[in-house]
């Protein structure tokens, strides 16, 4: 029988997943990895909640302490980047280092199950022409998930099942009442895990960063006002200023060095170009000229059309493995918001062609 070992939050996603697997005949073994420190937050009912739903199966249902590897790579990767001005995504970081690195690893190690899956909402295809696993949108594009998962390597994505990647998020919900599943009617999760754990994203960093006042400038360096900590700002932040006049302003650059938050016009938020680091080619390997694509700059951005510059390093110099690979985007109209910590994810199409981290333009 083909075994399968099923990453369950106590969501209705992931429950649905587990489901539709355990009927299609895999032997489903259910695995929640154990998130957060602390008592009361999000994982405790989720972990609650998992083991119900493997009882409903009967499956096994495993547990793994994964809160010293979440605290490392997650929680303090996410404190550092702030302190340093720039506004970390957690999530591409957390599926590869945390869920489904560490989860195959549990599989194939401890179970000696060779495949895992998740309720995320994307799709894997296997490209015999390429010889690549690709990554694709999901079928439901409001629910696609896709750019938190442009990380995976191959091996990864080899391994990988997303059993929801081919319906509807109302087509999960009517699964999971079909096979009367307790966690049927559980709300979605809004957010980032720990800025749903801690109410807002301010709460969780004043839990770890103590502000250090400093001014807010004009692009001149004209002094406008204060702020309380560069940690509560973000590239294109227009609310929250404290500051009137007459035209709108926005955070256009946060100097951690000088501890002061620049804004400006919408204009001088806007750029034609980036720099990405610690890139990962999932539909091609890495090519050797510019290719063209569409590229998102935010989960919730819309694609845009871009050139990609692969930067080779010169002939004989080694890859800084902190920075990895690199590339230089060319967007054919020029962007708002770009934010250095964030994602910038280059499609085809559907097809997830590659992804980095933006980095701070120098
Ligand atoms: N703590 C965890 N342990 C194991 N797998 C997890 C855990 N958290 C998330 N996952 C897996 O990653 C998928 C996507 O997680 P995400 O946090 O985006 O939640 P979601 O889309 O709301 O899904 P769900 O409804 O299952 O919580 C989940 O469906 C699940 O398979």
């Amino acid at each position: 029988m083909r075994k399968v070992v099923v990453g369950l939050s106590g969501g209705v996603d992931s429950s649905a997943a587990a489901a539709l697997l355990h009927h299609q005949g895999y032997e489903v073994v259910g695995l929640t990895l154990w998130l957060m420190k602390g008592k009361g937050q999000c994982c405790s009912e989720g972990m609650v909640d998992a083991a119900y739903i493997c009882e409903q199966l009967g499956v096994p249902h495993h547990i793994v302490d994964s809160r010293d590897l979440f605290q490392t790579h997650i929680i303090d990767y996410l404190v550092d980047g702030y302190r340093e001005g720039i506004t970390p995504l957690p999530c591409s970081q957390c599926n590869r280092t945390v869920k489904f690195g560490p989860m195959l690893n549990y599989a194939r190690e401890q179970l000696g199950i060779d495949r895992i899956a998740t309720g995320h909402y994307a799709r894997i295809e296997y490209d015999e022409k390429s010889d690549r696993y690709q990554l694709k949108r999901a079928l439901d594009r409001n629910k696609d998930q896709s750019y938190f998962l442009y990380d995976l390597t191959q091996d990864l994505l080899a391994a990988t099942l997303f059993p929801l990647g081919e319906i509807l998020k109302t087509e999960t919900r009517q699964i999971a009442n079909q096979y009367e599943l307790k966690t049927a009617d559980k709300p979605e999760s809004q957010d980032l895990c720990l800025v749903e754990a801690n109410g807002s994203m301010q709460a969780f960093l004043d839990k770890y960063i103590t502000g250090k006042k400093g001014d807010i400038i004009d692009t001149k360096g004209q002094v406008l006002g204060q702020h309380e900590g560069i940690h509560h700002y973000t590239i294109g932040q227009r609310k929250g200023l404290g500051i009137s006049a007459p035209n709108p302003l926005y955070v256009v650059g946060i100097d951690a060095g000088r501890n002061q938050v620049i804004v400006g016009d919408k204009e001088s938020a806007v750029q034609t170009e980036c720099a990405i680091k610690r890139v990962n080619w999932v539909g091609i390997g890495t090519p050797n000229t510019p290719i063209r694509a569409q590229v998102q700059i935010r989960y919730r951005s819309e694609p845009q059309p871009v050139t990609v510059i692969p930067i080779h390093p010169p002939d004989g110099a080694e890859i800084d493995p902190k920075i990895g690979s690199c590339v230089k985007l060319i967007f054919d109209e020029p962007i708002f918001g770009i934010t250095p910590g964030q994602a910038a994810v280059w499609y085809d199409g559907d097809l997830v062609l590659g992804g980095g981290i933006i980095d701070i333009q120098k």
